[in-house]
């Protein structure tokens, strides 16, 4: 019997075939700390009474509170750069963005290579076929004193992503069928491991990001999209980054994106996926694009382009937020940004926004968000019971622009 894509890159490292259940020590490539954490990490650290055994393999992101909101913040972000300096680790100063789209950018994240971030969305860069993965600071300290890693091998759940995107829908809109599909927990310690086939190879790495940046909302490991089309000519691709035809699969699961329409998660689950025409006409106070979902190059020019010539509806606050500084820059550059504030949006600095509720666009009480983000739990983005609706970047922007939320299609009065 073959190896699935998370056993063929953990077998590759380990040296040896490895299968799910086994355990397995590896080494990491890159152990990444937010900012939130960065606290606990250097406690961990001090208490193993260890140092990073590979500093050039650890890297700091001030990215969650950036800038800093308040003095406690500004503390241990001060205390960052100087754990930084004093052990010689990279750390991305406020500004630079989310740390998942930093990591890709920078190129420390690699095809058939293995993360481990402070962060649970750590499963996107599985996007490119890396093995990604969150865990808690006491994991992370530990791998960053030895650049070890202990796993357990994931067992696999194979979801096929079939044909092109239907119009109108978007790769947000296939995740949130996938989380649907699979339920919250569905995928507990698993691989989900995502073919595209029949179309679907022409995904853009972006789109990919964005479908691995979900996959832990189904309690998944790792979410590793088999590497094609863009991906092939980004990347060096090794020939045995590929699973087997006869792996071992816990799970199958199929998407047909020809027939998918667009989707949003209804508050305050993300696995409470529903057609957006089933919650049209609800009410917003708030739209928010951005994140490590769909904060990228590709997501604001959908955005520009439907709010081109036309304004955010009065009453309603519309915060754009780029990923990363790269993103800002080329908004910038190709104009997309003058569409957007022309439009009356509000401009953030790269990092995670309000999307945690730590600041940048906290929400009161009873308030409604639609947000391009990944999380919709109860109290997430600030008062306990204001609500948020996960959506694409192209329903965010036709709901700022209507004031309820809706599709550009509806907006357009091409659809009933
Ligand atoms: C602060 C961080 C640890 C947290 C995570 O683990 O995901 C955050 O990024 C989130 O999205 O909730
Ligand atoms: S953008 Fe949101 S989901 Fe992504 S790392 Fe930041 S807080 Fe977490």
């Amino acid at each position: 019997m073959g190896l699935t894509l998370a056993e063929k890159i953990l077998s590759k490292r380990a040296g040896r075939e490895v299968r799910a259940g086994e355990l397995v020590v590896v080494e990491v490539d890159q152990v990444m700390v937010v900012d939130s954490i960065a606290g606990s990490f250097f406690k961990r650290l001090e208490q193993l009474q260890a140092t990073p055994r590979f500093p050039e393999k650890v890297s700091i992101v001030i990215d969650h509170v950036a800038p800093a909101a308040n003095v406690e913040v500004a503390k241990a972000q001060k205390e960052i750069r100087e754990w930084g300096n004093r052990h010689g680790c990279r750390v991305f100063d406020v500004g630079r963005g989310i740390c998942h789209q930093v990591l890709i950018e920078e190129r420390l994240a690699l095809p058939g290579g293995i993360v481990l971030g402070s962060d649970s969305h750590s499963t996107t860069y599985g996007g490119i076929a890396c093995f990604g993965s969150g865990m808690g600071a006491t994991d992370i300290a530990l791998a960053a004193a030895s650049g070890r890693t202990w796993l357990r091998v994931p067992e696999t759940v194979k979801v096929t992503f079939r044909g092109s995107l239907a119009p109108g829908t978007t790769a947000k809109d296939a995740a949130l069928e996938m989380i649907r599909v699979l339920t919250a927990d569905g995928a507990t310690y698993m691989s989900i491991e995502m073919h595209l086939v029949d179309g679907a190879e022409s995904l853009t790495r972006s789109q990919r990001l964005t479908l691995a940046n979900l996959t832990v909302e189904a309690g998944a490991k790792c979410g590793l999209v088999v590497p094609s089309g863009e991906i092939l000519e980004l990347y060096p691709i090794p020939e045995w980054l590929y699973p087997d035809q006869d792996a071992v699969y816990a799970k199958q699961v199929e998407i047909d994106l020809s027939t998918l329409t667009p989707r949003v998660s209804v508050p305050f689950y993300v696995d409470n996926v529903e057609e957006v025409a089933q919650v049209r006409g609800k009410k917003v106070d708030q739209v928010f694009v951005g994140t490590c979902t769909n904060g990228r190059l590709d997501d604001l020019h959908e955005v520009a382009a439907i709010l081109k010539g036309r304004k955010v509806a009065p009453g309603v606050r519309m915060l754009v937020i780029p990923a990363s500084s790269e993103v800002l820059e080329q908004a910038t550059a190709d104009g997309t940004l003058l569409t957007l504030l022309q439009a009356g949006a509000t401009l953030g600095t790269p990092g995670c926004g309000p999307c945690m509720g730590r600041h940048q666009g906290v929400l009161a009480p009873g308030e409604v968000c639609v947000s391009t983000s990944n999380r919709n739990f109860k109290g997430r983005m600030g008062a306990a019971d204001a609500e948020i609706y996960l959506a694409s970047p192209r329903v965010a922007a036709a709901t700022a622009i209507a004031g309820y939320i809706t599709t550009p299609e509806e907006l357009e009065g091409t659809h009933a």
